[in-house]
């Protein structure tokens, strides 16, 4: 569950740098994605013309703080979110690094704070700190979004063992992937891992054709999502022969 909504699919889609409205919409559709996120300090006003694009499809919006440096950006973004999309959900940004886009963990949290005695229900995007992350359910928010790399590099997930002691040590809080995911291979691997889903935007945005590349992702999160329901093997140090010996016919 993402607070009060349980999404059929785990692919969160961004929304911003597409070729064209029409090519976004086809790429909402492609992905099959319950949860768009859209960006209020670059969409400014054209809440109305969101709303109209998504007419007839049944998604969630998930305002983004994205472009805020400072608590009050973030708290301001955050309070005009709610007015223009009716929604309490947010998706915390406060970047404390022009050239990284690193989140600044401390006014993350004091913004997090803030929205959700407001009763926000905050999506924070966070480093894979440990520390961090408990602060940041100490401030209200119910799931965490760890980067996979700094956003827009499609790196990857770029520190796979702190990604992995996060998601052991939360292990009941929902964890989704935040930003970096260049591939769909990418987006496997962190649903194998054990993620609750993917958030990306560039990837798809910047793509040859983003509408197919919307529909790899599907497929991708789909795929690792059913691996890891399945249960993946065991790695082993050592050759393990898949043929028994056991029932082979003597030829001597
Ligand atoms: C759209 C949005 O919210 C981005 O800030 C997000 O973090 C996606 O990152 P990528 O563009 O790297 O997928």
């Amino acid at each position: 569950m993402f607070y009060d909504f349980d999404p059929q699919s785990r692919f969160l889609l961004g929304t911003a740098g597409y070729p064209s409205p029409a090519i976004l919409q086809q790429a909402i559709a492609a992905s099959g994605t319950d949860i768009i996120t859209v960006s209020l300090r670059r969409e400014g006003a054209a809440g109305a013309a969101f709303r109209e694009l998504l007419t007839g499809l049944n998604i969630r919006v998930l305002p983004n703080t994205a472009g805020c440096h400072t608590v009050k950006e973030a708290v301001t973004t955050a309070h005009m979110a709610r007015e223009l999309f009716n929604t309490a959900w947010i998706k915390l940004e406060v970047i404390g690094h022009a050239d990284t886009l690193q989140p600044d963990p401390f006014a993350l949290v004091e913004a997090a704070r803030i929205l959700s005695a407001e009763g926000f229900q905050v999506f924070p995007y966070t480093t894979e700190d440990l520390i961090v992350g408990e602060k940041l359910l100490a401030a209200g928010c119910e799931l965490l979004m760890p980067w996979g790399a700094p956003i827009g590099s499609g790196q990857g997930l770029r520190n796979i063992d702190g990604l992995r002691a996060m998601r052991a040590w939360f292990s009941d809080i929902p964890l989704i992937i935040d930003a970096g995911i260049g591939a769909p291979s990418q987006a496997a691997q962190a649903m194998e891992m054990g993620f609750d889903g993917i958030l990306l935007n560039t990837a798809v945005a910047k793509a040859g054709d983003p509408i197919g590349m919307a529909n790899a992702f599907r497929l991708a999160i789909e795929a690792g999502q059913a691996a890891r329901a399945a249960g993946l093997m065991e790695k082993r140090d050592m050759a393990a022969a898949s043929t028994p010996i056991f029932g082979l016919a003597n030829l001597s």
